[in-house]
């Protein structure tokens, strides 16, 4: 029987790290992954979703320069050529990860997908037994789709499917108003899609704030239709196209559409890797129990990283866990607490959203009655209203006592790089004086930043 000291399952972007990680400190560390390999960022997440909101966003502005003066005749969305792009980017983009992996030795790597067949062994698909001293877990993670959208049959569409499609659709339903379904589905609108969003709960985005919540919806409605908490009465699969009955101003109402996207959500890939043969403790949705900063689950030789410990599912979180837990993993007689960064999620819609730090039932929670929070928006600021995107919402939270900043949510133009900003002061422990002390330029979008924290200062 194959004997190892370290067994990476899954060579996503967590795995890869992980694996690197612990080849520091050992020679025995087998990478284990039936494909396709690439990472789901490259291959069907991250890098092909930017790639199409940028050419959304390229027909968007040449549409909307009229608000300087400037008239395009006509403009021509060609979808083949879009999806492309979008493919031939992403392949790139891809082919850069399958080249960092050709470094890896032959003996360290298999291409097949295994489970766990005892705490210490694990089983491959062809029946081979490895005999692991130590487990890191980064299987990622898949779409969660409910039953009632599968009515649509060869209707539906997941993220994976959407970029491998032949030309633009007419038009799309996209079931979930989250991360990914604003994302896709407000690109896919630019884009010239027939686009209706449908919800459940109220939810939008990641937004935890009732006010930036209602100023999402109210900018995303005035370019599709969007119900975040809709009543779907029924979902028929017809020869071209979908049809979907739903509850709109109290009125039953029938559309039909050319595809289904479903945007509800993602699960973790840990139901199909033998955990019932291990010991295991796990949670209520069967995920293994886990320190987030050493990332080791109820048995001390068995790690958790990515999307698979539906954590922090991002780009950045997998990889930081990845490092993490190479390292413990191959220093099991001295396992640190890793370093984990200030929480910050940007959604990269128009106007953009994006946490960070605590959300603002936490603070409402560790911080009752010693925070303050002030508000700013974007429709009074100088440089947003220079750029002709002069909408949005920002809102700050700091504790009373101290002025350290705790949260922020924004939604708002260019709210990546404000988001960075503010969540590097957030990991700086900053306060409101502290940050009223940098220099603002004239004009930028920062001060609206400053405007904010002079209105907080105010109040704490
Ligand atoms: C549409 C979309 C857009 C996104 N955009 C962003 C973004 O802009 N910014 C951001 O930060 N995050 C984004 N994300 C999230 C980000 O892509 C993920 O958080 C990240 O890719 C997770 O990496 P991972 O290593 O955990 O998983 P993955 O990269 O999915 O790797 C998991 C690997 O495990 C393998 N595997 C599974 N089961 C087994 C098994 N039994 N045996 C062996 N191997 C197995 C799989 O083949 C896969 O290669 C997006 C996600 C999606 C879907
Ligand atoms: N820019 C980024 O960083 C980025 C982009 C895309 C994805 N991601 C990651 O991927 C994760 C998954 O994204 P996601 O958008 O799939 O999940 P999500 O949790 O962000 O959104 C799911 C949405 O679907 C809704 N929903 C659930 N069931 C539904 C139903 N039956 N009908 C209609 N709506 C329903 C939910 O209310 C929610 O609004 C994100 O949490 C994020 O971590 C990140």
């Amino acid at each position: 029987m194959r004997k190892v000291n370290i067994a990476v399952i899954g060579a996503g972007s967590a795995g890869l790290t992980a694996y690197r990680s612990a080849r520091k400190y050992s020679d025995s560390v087998l990478l284990i992954d039936p494909g396709p390999l690439g990472t789901t960022c490259a291959r069907v997440g991250c890098m092909p979703s930017k790639l199409l909101i940028s050419a959304a966003d390229a027909a968007w502005n040449i549409q909307h320069a009229s608000t300087f003066g400037i008239t395009a005749r006509q403009v021509h969305v060609d979808g083949v050529a879009v999806l492309e792009r979008v493919r031939q980017m992403r392949d790139r983009f891809v082919a850069k990860v399958l080249k960092g992996m050709e470094s890896i030795p032959e003996l360290d790597k298999l291409d097949q997908s295994v489970r766990f067949v005892a705490d210490h062994r694990l089983e491959t698909s062809e029946g081979e037994l490895i005999e692991v001293d130590r487990v890191i877990i980064a299987t990622g993670s898949r779409p969660a789709v409910p039953d009632m959208l599968r009515l649509a049959g060869k209707r539906l569409l997941l993220n994976d499917d959407l970029f491998e499609l032949s030309t633009l659709p007419k038009s799309v339903v996209v079931f979930g108003p989250g991360v990914i379904g604003l994302e896709l589905g407000q690109a896919l609108s630019r884009l010239g899609v027939r686009v209706r969003m449908l919800g459940v709960g109220g939810s939008v985005g990641p937004l935890g704030d009732t006010d930036i919540r209602q100023a999402a919806l109210e900018c995303f409605s005035r370019e599709f239709p969007l119900d975040p908490d809709a009543q779907v009465n029924g979902i028929k699969e017809f020869a071209d196209g979908v049809e979907v009955t739903f509850v709109n101003n109290g009125q039953l109402k029938t559309e039909t559409f050319d595809y289904l996207l479903a945007a509800t959500g993602r699960r973790p890939n840990v139901d199909h890797i033998g955990l019932e043969n291990t010991s295991l403790a796990l949670d209520e949705r069967g995920v293994p129990v886990f320190d987030p900063h050493t990332l080791q689950c109820s048995l001390a030789h068995i790690f958790i990283v990515g999307d698979a410990n539906n954590h922090l599912p991002l780009l950045h979180e997998a990889v930081d866990e990845g490092a993490i837990a190479g390292r413990n993993a191959a220093q099991l007689s001295d396992v640190q607490r890793g370093r984990r960064t200030v929480p910050l999620a940007i959604v990269f819609s128009d106007p953009q959203m994006a946490t960070i730090g605590l959300q603002p039932s936490q603070i409402e929670q560790a911080y009752a009655g010693n925070y303050a929070v002030a508000s700013f928006d974007f429709a009074n600021q100088a440089r947003a209203k220079v750029l002709g995107r002069d909408y949005g919402l920002m809102k700050v939270w700091a504790e009373k006592e101290s002025g350290v900043l705790l949260g922020v949510e924004i939604l708002g133009p260019d709210a990546e790089h404000l988001a960075h900003l503010l969540a590097w002061s957030i990991q700086q422990q900053l306060s409101v004086d502290d940050l009223l002390g940098m220099p603002f330029y004239h004009p930028v979008l920062e001060e609206g930043v400053r405007s904010l924290l002079k209105e907080l200062k105010g109040l704490i």
